[in-house]
């Protein structure tokens, strides 16, 4: 028999695949986290700043700084300039920086023995050339809180911050708030709901902290707003592993 495969991707049919086609119906919309807005107010200070790495002895965030430069022009990057002789340039750095390195497994053991986890962090760090960077300020109130404008590379949908990096934010502030209360933990669930679009491109408010511990285990809250329009909330369950030592670095 001739002709195109009726569950082909692309040919429109709806294709059931393994457990899935135990259910009867759609799964039912799960219970909400329950957000305590009014505690979640975007309005800043009185805070002071922390987890920022200011030691640059090496030189590593004032070279990572010049990558984060180039990074933030080439997503839909266009360019009135020829790209050859420039990244044959920029060729023969990463040639020299590769040849100059450590091993991963020397920068990995680096990384958690000297308690400088945050100087590599995906949101803060300014080693890193993921991060935004974004800065924290603790609140009185124990919860952190940090303004910043993402630029095109961190985008989802258009215009739109990915979702993806929205959880990522959310990860990383509310296991720092838990930090700074003292409630260290690994992050066993992370529940999110999009409110409506995190825009990129104009200054946006991430706050967040613990609202409930019990033993081992933080619940913790957070909100991103844009001016008053509210994008994102988000809860976490953090526990702290047993035998876990909290020190100062993560
Ligand atoms: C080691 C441990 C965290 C805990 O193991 P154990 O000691 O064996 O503990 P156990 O599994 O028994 O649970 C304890 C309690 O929790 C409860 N519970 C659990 N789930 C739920 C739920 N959904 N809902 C409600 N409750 C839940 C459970 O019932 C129990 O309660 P109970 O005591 O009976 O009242 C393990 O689960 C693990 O590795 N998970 C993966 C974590 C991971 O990789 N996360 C991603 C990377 S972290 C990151 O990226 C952030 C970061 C960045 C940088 C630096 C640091 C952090």
């Amino acid at each position: 028999m001739t002709g195109p495969d009726p569950a082909a991707p692309g040919s429109g049919a709806l294709v059931t695949v393994g457990s899935a086609s135990t259910l009867r119906s759609a799964p039912p919309r799960r219970p909400r986290p329950e957000v305590d807005l009014a505690a979640l107010d975007r309005s800043g200070g009185p805070g002071v700043a922390v987890d920022r790495a200011d030691d640059d002895e090496a030189g590593l965030f004032a070279l990572v700084d010049q990558v984060r430069r180039i990074r933030s022009l080439t997503s839909g990057g266009q360019f009135a300039t020829e790209l050859g002789p420039l990244t044959e340039r920029l060729r023969e750095v990463a040639d020299e920086l590769e040849a100059a390195s450590a091993t991963p497994q020397q920068r990995l053991e680096t990384m958690w023995s000297n308690q400088n986890y945050m100087a590599n962090c995906p949101v803060v760090g300014r080693a890193n050339v993921l991060a935004p960077p974004m800065e924290y300020e603790l609140l009185e109130d124990g919860r952190l809180r940090s303004e910043l404008t993402l630029g095109i590379e961190y985008q989802g949908p258009p215009g739109r911050v990915h979702g993806g990096f929205v959880a990522l934010i959310f990860d990383a502030i509310l296991g720092r708030a838990n930090h700074h209360a003292g409630t260290t933990g690994m992050t066993m669930y992370l529940d999110i709901d999009y409110r409506g679009g995190t825009p990129l491109l104009e200054p946006i408010v991430v706050t967040g902290g613990p609202v409930w511990v019990e033993g081992r285990k933080v619940w913790s809250q957070g909100a991103i707003y844009a001016g008053d329009q509210l994008c994102a909330t988000a809860e976490g369950l953090f526990v702290r592993p047993e035998g876990w030592v909290r020190d100062g670095g993560h």
